[in-house]
């Protein structure tokens, strides 16, 4: 076995599930060993276009927790996100979400596809689009709910509203929102069922520094103090690196789990990817990973050189 593929095994045997399970933030959430996981995967792989994205992972994310799932880009993070959601099967190994198959328990996930931007022309309303939410396969269908239940719909849109922070603008044309606020109300409207699982592909992701700042308190809220267990993708840590409890970082073979502490350190992710991989700490407390791999043919329009030093994530 090569040096690479060796390093990769220890990894994939130590860090996915058997990293303690010491928590970062000091966040009491029912979360660990002993709770059922939100999300189980042993010895998953999945596979795109003929390539094995990611092989032989094992993960566990306990309940109650806010996950960040990080990597290169192109290792396969928004892929992680289609296999929970059952919409890619995993081409080998066993996938549990929420105690059931992929797919079979969406009703109780709130899901945040990577970000597409509204049209600055649109003009249907924010709260029509947190209501769609709930009612969003019938749009324009006149509801048969009786009208108490359309009240109780009305009042959890107004209630989802308020907890994202966005009365102010959501009887505004959503095109005419910022991209912060319109970020907010998906988030809303990912909420309106009262997921116990919310799924977010990096919902950070163009948003300048403060809203960035803002819309990671806004989702470590949702996780702490709402009970919802997060797992976010994201493509730089640092805006959420002190509402998380967890991060998992993909690598072509395997995974590495556990509080942000223990796996962002250039030991784990040398490890990790088999070549050395510096983590360095600005005097502001932001993580910086030098020498992380591309995963190789992936989409080229936000990448750093490789070698280069990057943001952790
Ligand atoms: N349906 C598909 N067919 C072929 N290749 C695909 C398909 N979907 C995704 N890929 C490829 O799989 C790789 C992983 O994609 P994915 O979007 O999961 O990566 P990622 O880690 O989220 O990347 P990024 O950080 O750049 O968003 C990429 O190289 C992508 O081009």
């Amino acid at each position: 076995m090569n040096p690479i593929a060796k390093a990769r095994e220890a990894v994939a045997h130590t860090s996915s599930h058997a990293v303690p399970g010491r928590r970062s933030g000091g966040h009491d959430t029912a979360a660990g060993a002993g709770s059922d996981p939100v999300v189980a995967l042993r010895g998953a792989a999945v596979r795109v276009g003929g390539r094995t994205l990611w092989s032989g992972v094992d993960l566990r994310i306990g309940a109650g927790e806010f996950t960040a799932v990080l990597g290169p880009n192109g290792v396969g993070k928004s892929t992680m996100i289609k296999v929970l959601l059952g919409a890619l099967p995993a081409a080998a190994g066993e996938v549990q979400v929420l105690g059931a198959r992929p797919g079979q328990a969406n009703d109780r996930i709130g899901y945040l596809p990577q970000r597409r931007s509204f049209d600055a022309n649109l003009r249907i309303r924010g709260i029509d689009v947190v209501r769609m939410g709930l009612d969003g396969d019938r749009w324009g269908v006149p509801l048969p709910f009786p009208s108490a239940r359309r009240r109780a719909a009305r009042a959890r849109v107004d209630e989802v509203i308020e907890l994202v922070g966005a009365s102010a603008y959501a009887h505004r044309p959503i095109g005419q929102c910022s991209g912060g606020e319109q970020q907010r109300l998906l988030i809303a409207q990912a909420l309106v069922r009262r997921p116990e699982l919310l799924l977010l592909d990096e919902p950070l992701d163009s948003l300048d520094l403060p809203n960035q700042s803002a819309v990671a308190a806004l989702i470590g809220r949702i996780c702490h103090h709402e009970g919802v267990s997060v797992v976010m993708v994201a493509h730089d840590v640092n805006p959420i690196l002190h509402h998380l409890d967890r991060v998992v970082y993909l690598a072509e073979g395997g995974a590495a789990a556990g509080t942000p502490t223990e796996v962002i350190t250039s030991e784990t992710l040398t490890r990790l990817y088999g070549t050395p991989v510096e983590v360095l700490q600005t005097s502001d407390g932001r993580l910086v990973v030098v020498g992380q791999p591309e995963a190789p043919a992936v989409h080229t329009d936000r990448h750093d050189t490789p070698g280069s030093g990057h943001a952790a994530g």
